[in-house]
C-alpha cells in the first residue's frame, strides 16, 4: 500500500487532484489516474497535475498533466496556476516567479500580489503538423465539415491542439453534441479541443470548451489563450481581452506572432487530504 498526498484546487471551477511527485514517491498508472479521476467511484476531477523536480538548469519543475480517463496531456492552462499556487504553499519554493518545464516547452506563472496568478503560456503555433491537423497549409480558418454542415474553425496549439469557432450564443451553442463530434474528428489525429466563442466586444468574449477526454469544463485556460489568439487573427479582437466562462473570468493578451499568450486568472486551493492506493 502507498499513501499518497493530495490537494483538491481549482482555476474557475476546472478541478484538479495535485500531487507532490518531489517530496513523495509517485508511481501512477494511466489507468489508475482514469480511477481517481472517476466523479462518483473515485476522488473526481478534471485533470490531474503531477509536480516534479526538473534536471534542466534554471528550471524550477516539471508539470504533468493527465486528463481524468488517465491520458496524458501537453499543456493546462488553468492548471498552471494551481501548480504556481501549490508549489509556493507547499513551501517547494519561496519563488514568486518560477519557470515550468511541460511536454511542450517552458512556461513562467508568476503569483500576483493580489492573489491572482499570471502564466506567460508561450506562444502560440498555427502550423497543421504542430496541432496535428489534416490540411494541405496552414490558415486563420478551415473549413470542417461537422454533422453534415461546414463550420468555419481555426486551428491553434497552445501546446495542447484547440479547434476555436465563433458562434452567435455560446448559451445555445450545440457544445455537447459538436463538442464531442470535433473532438474526436478524423482531421485531428490526436483529437482536438473544441471551443465556442462569442464575441461580446472587441475586448471581452464569452466561451464554452468542450475538452479532449474530460468533456465540458467549467473553464479551460489553454482555451481561453486559443480562443483568443484565434479572435485576434480574425480581427475580431483587440490584444487584452476578459475572457467569461462558465466558471468565471480570465484576461488573455497576446501581442501577435511570436509573442507569448498572457494569461491572468485566479488559483484556489480547496482541500489537502491523502489516500491508501
Ligand atoms: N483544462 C485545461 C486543459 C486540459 C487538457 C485538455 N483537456 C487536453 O486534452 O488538451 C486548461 O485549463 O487548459
Amino acid at each position: 500500500m502507498m499513501k499518497l498526498n493530495f490537494s483538491k484546487m481549482h482555476g474557475l471551477g476546472n478541478d484538479f487532484m495535485v500531487i507532490d511527485g518531489v517530496r513523495q514517491t509517485v508511481a501512477l498508472s494511466n489507468e489508475v489516474i482514469g480511477q481517481l479521476g472517476h466523479r462518483q467511484f473515485g476522488i473526481g476531477f478534471d485533470q490531474l497535475l503531477l509536480v516534479e523536480a526538473s534536471q534542466t538548469p534554471g528550471i524550477d519543475f516539471r508539470y504533468r498533466i493527465f486528463n481524468c480517463d488517465g491520458s496524458e496531456v501537453e499543456q493546462c492552462g488553468n492548471g498552471s496556476r494551481c501548480f504556481a499556487r501549490f508549489v509556493f504553499d507547499q513551501g517547494l519554493t519561496d519563488k514568486n516567479e518560477i519557470a515550468v518545464e511541460t511536454a511542450k516547452g517552458v512556461i513562467y506563472p508568476r503569483l500576483e500580489s493580489n492573489g491572482l496568478v499570471t502564466v506567460n503560456m508561450g506562444a502560440p503555433r498555427f502550423k497543421p503538423s504542430e496541432i496535428p491537423f489534416e490540411a494541405p497549409n496552414e490558415a486563420i480558418i478551415d473549413p470542417l465539415i461537422v454533422d453534415g454542415q461546414v463550420y468555419d474553425i481555426s486551428v491553434v496549439s497552445m501546446g495542447n491542439p484547440h479547434a476555436v469557432q465563433v458562434v452567435d450564443d455560446v448559451d445555445t451553442a450545440p457544445v455537447a453534441l459538436h463538442g464531442t463530434l470535433i473532438e474526436n474528428h478524423k482531421r485531428f489525429p490526436q483529437k482536438v479541443n473544441a471551443g465556442f466563442m462569442q464575441i461580446v466586444g472587441r475586448s471581452e468574449i464569452r466561451l464554452r470548451v468542450f475538452e479532449r477526454a474530460a468533456g465540458e469544463t467549467l473553464a479551460c485556460g489553454t482555451g481561453a489563450c486559443a480562443a483568443v489568439v484565434a479572435g485576434i487573427r480574425r480581427g475580431l479582437l483587440d490584444e487584452t481581452v476578459l475572457v467569461h466562462t462558465r466558471g468565471g473570468d480570465l484576461t488573455i493578451s497576446w501581442a501577435g506572432n511570436d509573442a507569448p499568450v498572457m494569461m491572468t486568472g485566479p488559483a484556489v486551493t480547496v482541500f489537502e487530504g491523502s489516500i491508501e492506493l
